[in-house]
């Protein structure tokens, strides 16, 4: 009888439980079920959607990981209960408490060097201050910090006592030292102005506890990293996911630290490192634009296409909620090039050419980092399923650019450590890899340089 495992992806916009074969990564079931929208949720949301995508499968797996939206404040009182909704990476209210630990820590390059990232408002200890400063109350009753996956896996927990987390999680909080490859306790204090309980980093292979009825649990991870693990990325290739984030990754064999913002120097789900640039703004543009000519996805993609390359001047800046990379988060979106002749053609092929130039920013922003220039990119997240994307991409990168089939990779990443965690052994289970379709395109520069163009004369809102 063949051993079936769980992973779960606890995204932003939802939950996703797949079920798969632990020999070689055979999908076996997938459920998905909605989180509500926002940038603050309470966790009894991911609760809600575990219960009815995951919890029905756990019966029937050896083994269960949870990968998940990274860097979500959540705070526990002294008897474990949640103390507010959780703040999530893309709220972007603790902007000035950014800027306040940042000029703490020395400047950027010190940020960078300490912490791994350049703080933006999407890192934890950015919210952990920002309670501080005002929720004084909630910040005092504050016992325990988790993050959404190290929430939902300690929920999982027979020893309700164990909290767990993984390096690729807890380096997304801004309390982490990459010298120390652990927590710098130092910084959580600086953030919240004492040390709360913290969970404990597991190694990536740990079984790191069970559930009651003795389904080994995985660590977990954060999404991104879970998604490298799910395609085995190696150093030299670049993965690009479009979800509601944008998201440019590699993987490398030690730590970066980038003074500009633009690449944070996160862990990975394997023991190395995950430089990794990350949007506010992504799939959501095409939601969007959706919106704003009442289309379905189907009818945005059609339209786009109808457009010509650079959409007849017109060019969206999609800074629609802020920005976190670049870090402008008072920004917001911007059209540009208007005419009475512009159609709705030209603002769906503008949509989509706004989402994959600031994509091409954050591939730029990896080659500068790590002296190698990327020449093609494995391609995942939902936004992909657009046959416009599948066009306009390799035309907007320069570059080809290779779809996976269509597939829940970050929960195919945790379902790989559950797998390696039910396995005992020091490397990961090594899974057939899927098949992809790699998508050329004459390159279109002149796109992206108008972009560019725009993107550097607009001032942000004040
Ligand atoms: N055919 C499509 N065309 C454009 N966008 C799509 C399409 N299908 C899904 N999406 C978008 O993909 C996003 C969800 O992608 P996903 O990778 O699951 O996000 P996340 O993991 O961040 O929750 C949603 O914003 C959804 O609107
Ligand atoms: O902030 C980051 C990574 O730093 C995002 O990748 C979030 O982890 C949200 O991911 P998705 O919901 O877009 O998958």
């Amino acid at each position: 009888m063949t051993d079936l495992v769980l992973g779960v992806d606890s995204s932003t916009q939802s939950c996703k439980a797949l079920v798969v074969d632990a020999a070689d990564g055979t999908i076996v079931d997938l459920q998905q079920v909605a989180h509500p929208d926002g940038t603050e949720v309470d966790p009894s949301a991911w609760d809600k959607a575990f219960a009815e995508a995951a919890a029905p499968q756990l019966s029937r797996v050896k083994a269960v990981a949870i990968g998940g939206q990274q860097h979500g404040m959540v705070c526990l009182d002294a008897e474990d209960r949640v103390v507010r909704p959780a703040l999530l990476w893309n709220d972007t209210r603790s902007a000035p408490q950014a800027a306040e630990l940042i000029a703490e820590l020395g400047g950027p390059e010190e940020s960078a060097r300490r912490t791994g990232s350049v703080l933006v408002p999407s890192i934890t200890s950015t919210k952990l201050r920002w309670l501080a400063e005002n929720e004084p109350e909630n910040a005092q009753r504050t016992a325990t910090v988790l993050l959404p996956h190290d929430y939902l896996t300690w929920k999982l927990q027979a020893d309700s006592r164990r909290l767990v987390t993984d390096r690729s999680e807890a380096s997304g909080t801004g309390y982490f030292s990459p010298q120390l490859d652990g927590w710098d306790t130092e910084l959580v204090e600086m953030a919240l102005g004492k040390v709360p309980r913290l969970p404990e980093i597991v190694a990536p292979e740990a079984a790191a506890g069970e559930t009651a009825a003795g389904v080994i649990l995985g660590a977990g991870m954060g999404d991104n990293a879970a998604a490298a693990l799910g395609l085995d990325l190696q150093p030299g290739q670049v993965l690009v996911s479009l979800g509601t984030s944008g998201v440019a990754s590699t993987v490398a064999e030690a730590p970066v630290a980038d003074p500009t913002g633009m690449v944070a120097g996160f862990a990975d789900a394997t023991g190395r490192w995950l430089p990794i640039s990350v949007t506010l703004n992504c799939a959501r543009i095409l939601q969007f634009a959706r919106r704003l000519l009442g289309v379905d996805n189907d009818r945005l993609a059609e339209l786009a296409l109808a457009a010509p390359a650079g959409a007849n001047g017109t060019v969206l800046l999609p800074y629609l909620d802020g920005e976190r990379t670049p870090n402008r988060p008072n920004a917001r979106g911007t059209l540009h090039g208007l005419t009475t002749a512009t159609t709705p053609e030209d603002i769906a092929r503008a949509a989509f050419e706004a989402m994959l130039c600031s994509v091409a920013d954050e591939i730029q922003a990896l080659d500068r980092l790590t002296a190698r220039p990327t020449t093609s990119v494995m391609m995942i997240g939902g936004a992909t399923r657009s046959p416009a994307v599948k066009e306009i991409a390799p035309a907007v990168l320069g570059m080809s650019v290779s779809l996976p089939a269509d597939g829940e990779y970050v929960a195919r990443g945790a379902a790989r450590q559950a797998a390696w965690a039910l396995s005992g052994k020091a490397e990961p289970p090594q899974w057939p890899q899927p098949d992809s379709e790699t998508h050329t395109a004459q390159a279109t520069p002149e796109v992206l340089q108008a972009y560019r163009q725009v993107r550097d004369l607009t001032e942000d809102w004040t």
